[in-house]
């Protein structure tokens, strides 16, 4: 009798999907109708209005069809850990977390993801983490041989008690029941937090000051040229798997600090950079079979993840090129009803269901688990990296080596080896080269979060956030690899559809901005462009509307969000279009005819009190001087014009209401959505209120464009 192997992971289609497919066909028809009359319209009153609308039609035709093949197949995953092999059969393990600014992304907040993680249940001895610091900080440096000394006593003690919140920050801010070792363990952790907090206002450390033979050795590496975009490589082992041990006596895990050589004149390609430096590093020195790569801010929140990684990595029945498993990005600072739509809570659950039911999901730059093998396919002879035997036992000269910029000239890393480099969203664009290569990957989505990271806390973070995203999503839907061209060779066509869906998303902004000045533009010179209400056309624009708010809706509930969420994330879809989504066009149009070099912004981690506070309320936070700011606050201002001239005509003027309602309801809608901005404009006086210039720049420029257009009306 054979026993049957109980399985490490399932998969089952979503019920849901073929209502979804029902859905797409009737509103594709209506679709095809709505098209059908503007070409009749263009034939018959062929105007720069009517040419207008049925851009803004096209595309949002374009990015509806794209957004649906999310839901053709969606497929959910399930894992069971429990019936994992034993310990002693799991493969090595090597985590990459990556920093880039200490001032940004304060030390001890990367301290605690990096302790997070030190305290995997994971064998030990089969678990190491490196810390990429591309901000090339002594400051950083330092606060992670205080971390290392702490983790010592902190990895024994969330063992001991099977601790769940194993970020010492989280764990302690959530007032942990007294155990007898607590208070002191706290103690130590807070000591460490005033250490680091006190180099880190002093903003440089005083040797002098350090007994400790071993710290002062490196820290005298910060030589007198040493800048942060012009140094040698800085590789300092601060835990050594079979030499330290924890204040129990148990083995440490590996803890390594790399600062990659810099070079001014030479281009480190930002986290792809920092990431592949990593993965030489790490090969030479622990090459675990699996990597998982972390943002910063991204601590762990459930110390069994990496064994539901594991239940698709070693299951024998799984895709042999599974290049990597995915857990959806979650965050842990959200406001109640997260205004700025920064949780993406639908976004993240559709696209990972449904391209899971195609060729696996995307890669979303941080908690993802990768198969060394993926990125690095060895013996890669003609690199160089497996040549160089250790001949010396030099592992460290080796390890400086290929850590250093000129190393991966002329080689083919960036380009078909580890991450990819030339555009700003390295994490997507590596998942779709693999998956053109054939490589596979999977989302694992427990119920408790296994990571959990920052949002962005003022509208103008989030937007410049969005602004470098889908710029660098436009780099990859026009260039040579685009999803139309080249990935619709290699993949499943509607997982091309999928990326083209991401890559062209900043399309939006033209329906966006000529949905937002057009008809308010018309109704002012009391032109109307709409159908009115009688005319049977009309009902195809409202089962359009309708309808896809309806579902849009609908898949919000689905995925576990609420009204407010849901009208908060409509909010936010409009304010990009008018903005961020605008600007990457700019940016990216710019960076293509060489005018402009694409930066990364890394996101700030730090924010002030008040500023929290403001935000925990729900309050919008404007602060600054921004064109991502001015390009919002005019739009709704000309929004709000519209409206107030439109009602005043219909009631005094006598002019037909029905003939205007749709231009109305469109410009009313815009002023219900910009309530917070208006607020932010005129009845607010705190510090995070639209600065008094933008809105003064913004009546000006919109009276500018409500009255300086008339004429071509
Ligand atoms: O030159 C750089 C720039 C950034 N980073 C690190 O990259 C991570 C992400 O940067 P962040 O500013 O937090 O960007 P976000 O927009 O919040 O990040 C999202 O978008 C990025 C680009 O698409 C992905 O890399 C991230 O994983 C994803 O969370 C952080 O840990 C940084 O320290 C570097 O290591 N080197
Ligand atoms: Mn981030």
């Amino acid at each position: 009798m054979t026993m049957l192997k109980a399985p490490l992971n399932t998969s089952k289609p979503s019920p849901l999907r073929w209502f979804n497919r029902l859905y797409a066909l009737v509103h594709l028809i209506a679709i095809f109708a709505l098209v059908y009359r503007h070409c009749c319209n263009l034939i018959t009153s062929p105007s720069f209005t009517t040419i207008l609308l049925l851009v803004a039609d096209l595309v949002l035709a374009f990015l509806w069809t794209t957004w649906q093949t999310f839901f053709m197949n969606p497929v959910h995953h399930q894992v069971f850990p429990q019936n994992l092999p034993r310990e002693s059969e799991y493969p090595g393990l090597d985590v990459f977390v990556c920093t880039a600014d200490p001032f940004k992304e304060p030390p001890i907040g990367v301290v605690n993801t990096v302790l997070s993680v030190l305290a995997y249940d994971y064998p030990p001895e089969k678990l190491s983490v490196y810390l990429s610091d591309d901000g090339g900080s002594q400051l950083t440096l330092f606060a992670f041989m205080e971390a290392a000394k702490f983790a010592r006593h902190w990895l024994p003690y969330c063992r001991k008690y099977d601790i769940m919140d194993r970020s010492p920050e989280v764990y302690f801010g959530n007032d942990p029941s007294l155990l007898p070792e607590t208070s002191d363990i706290q103690s130590k952790y807070e000591d460490m937090k005033t250490t680091i907090q006190y180099v880190m206002d002093q903003g440089s450390i005083n040797i002098d000051q350090i007994k400790d033979a071993r710290t002062i050795k490196a820290l005298r590496k910060w030589t007198a040229g040493f800048t942060r975009q012009q140094h040698p490589t800085v590789i300092e082992v601060l835990l050594k798997g079979d030499e330290d041990k924890d204040v129990t006596g148990h083995c440490m895990p590996n803890l390594i600090y790399l600062a990659r050589e810099k070079n001014k004149a030479i281009p480190h390609n930002f986290k792809a950079g920092a990431l592949n430096a990593l993965i030489r590093a790490s090969t030479i020195m622990t090459n675990a079979p699996i990597f998982l790569t972390l943002d910063c801010d991204m601590f762990s929140n459930d110390p069994k993840t990496p064994s539901r990684a594991l239940c698709h990595f070693m299951d024998s029945n799984s895709d042999p090129k599974l290049a990597f498993v995915q857990f959806p990005q979650r965050f842990h600072n959200l406001n109640q009803n997260d205004i700025y739509a920064g949780q993406h809570v639908a976004e993240i659950r559709n696209c990972t269901l449904g391209m899971d039911g195609l060729s696996g999901v995307f890669f979303m730059g941080t908690g993802g688990f990768f198969r060394r093998r993926a990125l690095i396919e060895y013996p890669m002879k003609p690199y160089g990296l497996w040549n160089e035997q250790d001949k010396d036992g030099d592992t460290m000269a080796l390890a400086h080596r290929v850590t250093s910029c000129s190393y991966e000239d002329n080689t083919k890393w960036g380009s078909e080896i580890g991450f990819r480099y030339g555009v700003l969203v390295e994490d997507i664009y590596t998942g779709y080269h693999l998956q053109c290569l054939g490589w596979s990957s999977v989302a694992c989505t427990p119920t408790r979060a296994a990571f959990l990271g920052k949002v962005a806390t003022t509208l103008n973070d989030a937007l410049s956030q969005s602004n470098r995203w889908y710029m660098g999503m436009l780099q990859v839907g026009f260039s040579k690899f685009s999803p139309m061209t080249y990935g619709i060779r290699f993949l499943n066509p509607l997982q091309a559809m999928c990326y083209s869906h991401f890559y062209f998303r900043a399309l939006w902004s033209f329906p966006v901005i000529i949905y937002a000045f057009l008809p308010q533009l018309a109704l002012i010179n009391s032109l109307p462009i709409f159908p009115k209400v009688s005319d049977p056309w009309f009902s195809l624009y409202a089962f359009l509307f309708l309808g896809s708010h309806a579902k849009d809706f609908l898949d919000h509930v689905l995925a576990g969000s609420v009204f407010k969420k849901w009208w908060n994330s409509r909010r936010m879809w409009l304010i990009l279009g008018c903005s961020s989504y605008a600007f990457s066009i700019l940016d990216w149009f710019l960076t293509s005819i060489g005018m402009s070099t694409c930066e990364f912004n890394v996101t700030s981690k730090v924010s002030d009190n008040e500023l929290t506070k403001r935000y925990e309320k729900g309050i919008f936070e404007f602060g600054v001087e921004s064109p991502l700011l001015l390009m919002v606050s005019t739009t709704t201002v000309v929004n709000l014009f519209a409206f107030l001239v439109g009602i005043k005509r219909v009631l005094t003027n006598g002019e037909k209401f029905e003939d205007m309602f749709v231009q109305l309801f469109i410009a009313g809608l815009g002023v219900i959505y910009s309530w917070p901005v208006y607020e932010g404009m005129v009845l607010r006086s705190d510090k995070g209120k639209m600065p008094s210039k933008t809105t003064l720049k913004s009546i000006c420029l919109a009276l500018v464009i409500c009255f300086g257009f008339s004429s071509s009306f």
